[in-house]
C-alpha cells in the first residue's frame, strides 16, 4: 500500500424496518465525517465498512482492490467504537499489541509497536495498568493506539469526541494523530458542527441515505 489509498465504497446493509445505501469516496489523507441523528445509519456504515456487519449488497475497495481480498483479520482497516472495550484482564501495553498480534506480528514486536503507540498518547507511565484502573479519557487514548498500531489504511471513529473525549486536550490529540495520518479517515458524529475540528467534509445522513455533504464551519482541519 503506498500513500495514494483512496476508499471508494458502495455500502448496503439491511436491519429491520432499515436499509442503508451510500456511496462514500475518500482520498488519502482525508478525514471524512458522517453526521446525522440517532438512527440515521451512521454505525451500521462503519460497520459495514469495517467488515463487522455482512453488506447486503454494494462494494468497497482500497486502491482499487476489494476488501475482500484480504483474509478476515488481517485486512488494513481498524475501528474504534465509542465504548472502548478494551479487554479487562490484558494490561494496557497488550491491550495495544493486541492489534499487531492479530495482524501477525511476534509477541516482542507486537509489544514494541504497542509501547510507541502508548508513548505517542501520552500513557507510557501507565503501560502495566488494567483498563479498570483508567479514566475514560484514558480508555479512549488506549483504543486509538490500538487502531494505529496496526497501521491501518482505513481508520474508523464511531463517536469519538463524546463523553470524557470531549473534552479540548482529547481534541488536540486526535487532531493531532489524524493530520498524521496518511490513511483513509471516516468518523462519526451526530452534529456536523461536531466534526469542524477534524473533517474537512461532512455527509449528512438520514434514514441510511445521504442528504447532502457539507464543509463543516470553520473549515475543517488546518
Ligand atoms: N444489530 C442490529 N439489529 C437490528 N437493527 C439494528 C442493528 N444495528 C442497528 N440497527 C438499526 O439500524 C438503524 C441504524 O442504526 P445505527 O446504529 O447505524 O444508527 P446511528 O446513526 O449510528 O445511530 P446512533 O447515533 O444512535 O449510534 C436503526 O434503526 C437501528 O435500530
Amino acid at each position: 500500500m503506498g500513500e495514494s489509498v483512496v476508499m471508494d465504497a458502495h455500502l448496503v446493509a439491511e436491519h429491520p424496518g432499515f436499509r442503508l445505501d451510500l456511496r462514500i469516496t475518500v482520498r488519502a489523507g482525508e478525514v471524512v465525517a458522517l453526521a446525522g441523528p440517532e438512527g440515521a445509519g451512521k454505525t451500521t456504515a462503519l460497520r459495514v465498512m469495517a467488515g463487522l456487519d455482512p453488506p447486503a449488497g454494494g462494494h468497497l475497495t482500497l486502491d482499487g482492490v476489494p476488501m475482500e481480498a484480504w483474509p478476515a483479520g488481517r485486512r488494513p482497516v481498524a475501528m474504534v467504537p465509542p465504548d472502548p472495550l478494551l479487554f479487562p484482564h490484558l494490561s494496557v501495553l497488550d491491550n495495544v499489541a493486541f492489534g499487531p498480534r492479530c495482524h501477525g506480528a511476534s509477541r516482542p514486536a507486537a509489544r514494541h509497536t504497542a509501547t510507541v503507540w502508548l508513548e505517542q498518547v501520552g500513557l507510557t507511565d501507565h503501560r502495566h495498568a488494567r483498563p479498570r484502573d483508567l479514566t475514560g479519557g484514558q480508555a479512549h487514548r488506549v483504543a486509538l493506539a490500538r487502531a494505529l498500531a496496526v497501521r491501518p489504511r482505513l481508520l474508523l471513529l464511531d463517536e469519538p469526541l463524546s463523553g470524557p473525549s470531549s473534552r479540548p486536550r482529547a481534541r488536540d490529540l486526535l487532531r493531532h494523530h489524524l493530520a498524521a495520518f496518511t490513511g483513509v479517515c471516516v468518523l462519526a458524529v451526530r452534529e456536523p458542527a461536531d466534526a469542524s475540528p477534524l473533517a474537512a467534509r461532512v455527509l449528512i445522513l438520514h434514514d441510511g441515505a445521504a442528504l447532502r455533504e457539507e464543509i463543516p464551519a470553520g473549515g475543517g482541519p488546518p
